[in-house]
């Protein structure tokens, strides 16, 4: 085995005395300053995290000695204040440490919550809410009016959720809506926040002082209100019955099975993992799988007539079972996740804090955070030919189509990977596959004219927004026209 630097930290930048690179790291762009780090240093970088030593690792060989070789060392997340706290100190899944509480939560959505099984029974709920999205398009291009791609597709992926987790939906100006869609942004503002504590315990009163601390208690308080009153709603035996079961009666079931191990806390925080991972992630897929065929006419062109072609004139509306039949489309999606990962960053840290880990000949201190750049590794030359191309045929079994590949665990992780990796895969692929097929099936889609040169590229540019989950910055604002006659369009 190669030991290159025994003793030495991986290549990085320089720090300042006592706070390293804390200050350096660009929370505002982080893909673009992870990008140049990775372009000067390599695909291992080390920074300095106050005294935090912090690995960012961006290519598939490393990441799956990592995520594969070391998964069971690596399994845990580094403890956030934000969400340590909206998490009810790691009661749910996403940010519990690894430990049995966190196991035994896995097993139970995989095999209950989130089984190929469940996933199938809420099917309805995501054709319902794709139908509604359809209205909406609609109406814009009754109206030659540009339709917002991504409050629509946030709106649509939001309601699927609402519908999964405690079966109920809203109008989007209904002022609960509203209200939680309020709460949702603030919760995930206030997980990626930085805070005094994380990094200078002795200087925690600094985030009293700015007021953040309030902010997070009061958001907390907020949230815990909202769930507290779903769940009551689902105990009262007079509550009108719901035409399916949600996620919420489902946890209670478990939790009547097993009272001492499933307790309120934990249906809570369980139902904010499914907000916060599950609505604005499919939402994202959707804005740039969108946006990267506005930036490409050809594969527009391509996948559209590949669907318009499988699909026929008189479809009306593609549901669930069709989407077997668009192997291209299938393909655009791929290659979107590969370019465009929703949520970029994983995060991870020794389970037990002792452990030291020899990458690339270099000892990783124990203690360390782990940054895995999935931005970088989905374009590692070494892996991918050309690899800042789009080019959905790489998926494809062949030209004529017949059938998609899967991806190589590890060359891409827009699910990420690992123990840790999504468990909601299943459901939010479906959301989106659908969703896409119905807006190229039905719709052809031009920029709005706009005499403003800066705001007209906005439209479609890359620029993307801080934090856990990566948003297009500048609403994707599209003009829909009907391929078809509106009639046999729209269900
Ligand atoms: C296309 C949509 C989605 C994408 C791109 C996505 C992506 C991700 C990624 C990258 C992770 C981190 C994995 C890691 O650290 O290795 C994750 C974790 C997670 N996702 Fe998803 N996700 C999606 C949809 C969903 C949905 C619909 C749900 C639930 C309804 C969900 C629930 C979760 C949970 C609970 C975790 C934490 C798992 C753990 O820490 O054990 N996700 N997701």
């Amino acid at each position: 085995k190669k030991k290159k630097n025994p003793n030495r930290n991986p290549p990085g930048p320089r720090g300042l005395p006592l706070v390293g690179n804390l200050f350096q790291f660009d929370s505002s762009k982080p893909i673009a300053y992870l990008q140049q780090l990775n372009r000067e240093y390599g695909p291992l970088v080390y920074l300095n995290h106050a005294s935090t030593p912090t690995l960012v690792i961006s290519s598939t060989k490393l990441v799956k000695q990592i995520l594969k070789s070391h998964d069971s060392s690596f399994c845990t997340r580094p403890p956030v204040l934000g969400q340590q706290k909206l998490s009810y100190d790691g009661s749910d899944m996403a940010f519990s440490p690894y430990n049995a509480h966190w196991k035994d939560t896995r097993k139970m959505c995989v095999l209950h919550l989130f089984s190929p099984k469940q996933v199938l029974s809420f099917r309805p709920i995501r054709e319902a809410q794709v139908g509604r999205m359809m209205e909406k398009v609609s109406a814009a291009a009754g109206a030659s009016k540009a339709a917002n791609m991504s409050e629509i597709a946030m709106s649509m992926a939001s309601n699927i959720i609402c519908g999964v987790a405690f079966g109920r939906t809203y109008d989007d100006e209904e002022y609960e809506k509203k209200k939680l869609d309020r709460m949702v942004l603030e919760a995930q503002a206030l997980m990626v926040s930085f805070y005094f504590s994380d990094h200078f315990p002795a200087l925690g009163w600094v985030d009293k002082v700015s007021g953040l601390l309030g902010r997070l208690d009061r958001n907390f308080k907020e949230m815990d209100g909202f769930y507290q009153q779903l769940i009551e709603e689902h105990l009262d035996p007079a509550a009108p019955k719901r035409e399916r079961e949600d996620i919420i009666d489902l946890m209670i079931q478990l939790k009547r099975q097993k009272p001492e191990s499933i307790t309120l806390d934990h249906i809570k925080a369980l139902l904010m993992n499914i907000f916060v991972a599950g609505t604005d992630t499919a939402a994202a897929v959707v804005v740039w799988t969108m946006t990267a065929l506005m930036l490409r006419p050809t594969v527009m062109k391509k996948t559209q007539m590949q669907i318009r072609q499988a699909m026929g004139k008189n479809k009306g509306t593609i549901d669930e079972d069709d989407i077997g039949k668009l192997p291209y489309l299938k393909a655009v999606v791929l290659e979107s996740l590969r370019l465009y990962p929703p949520a970029p960053l994983l995060y991870r840290t020794p389970v037990n804090p002792g452990y030291s880990l020899d990458i690339d000949g270099y000892e990783i201190k124990p203690g360390s955070h782990l940054i895995i750049n999935g931005w970088a590794i989905a374009r590692d030359p070494e892996t991918w030919e050309n690899p800042d191309e789009f080019v959905p045929e790489r998926f494809l079994m062949n030209d004529d189509g017949g059938g998609v590949k899967e991806y190589v665990e590890f060359e891409m992780i827009p699910f990420g990977g690992g123990r840790r990796g999504c468990p909601g895969m299943g459901m939010g692929l479906v959301s989106v596959e659908l969703a896409l097929a119905n807006l190229l099936y039905s719709f052809d889609w031009s920029l709005p004219q706009s005499p403003d040169a800066a705001a007209a590229a906005a439209v479609i540019d890359c620029e993307a927004l801080p934090g856990l989950t990566m948003h297009k910055k500048n609403p994707l604002l599209l003009r829909p026209a009907h391929y078809l006659p509106p009639s046999s369009a729209i269900m």
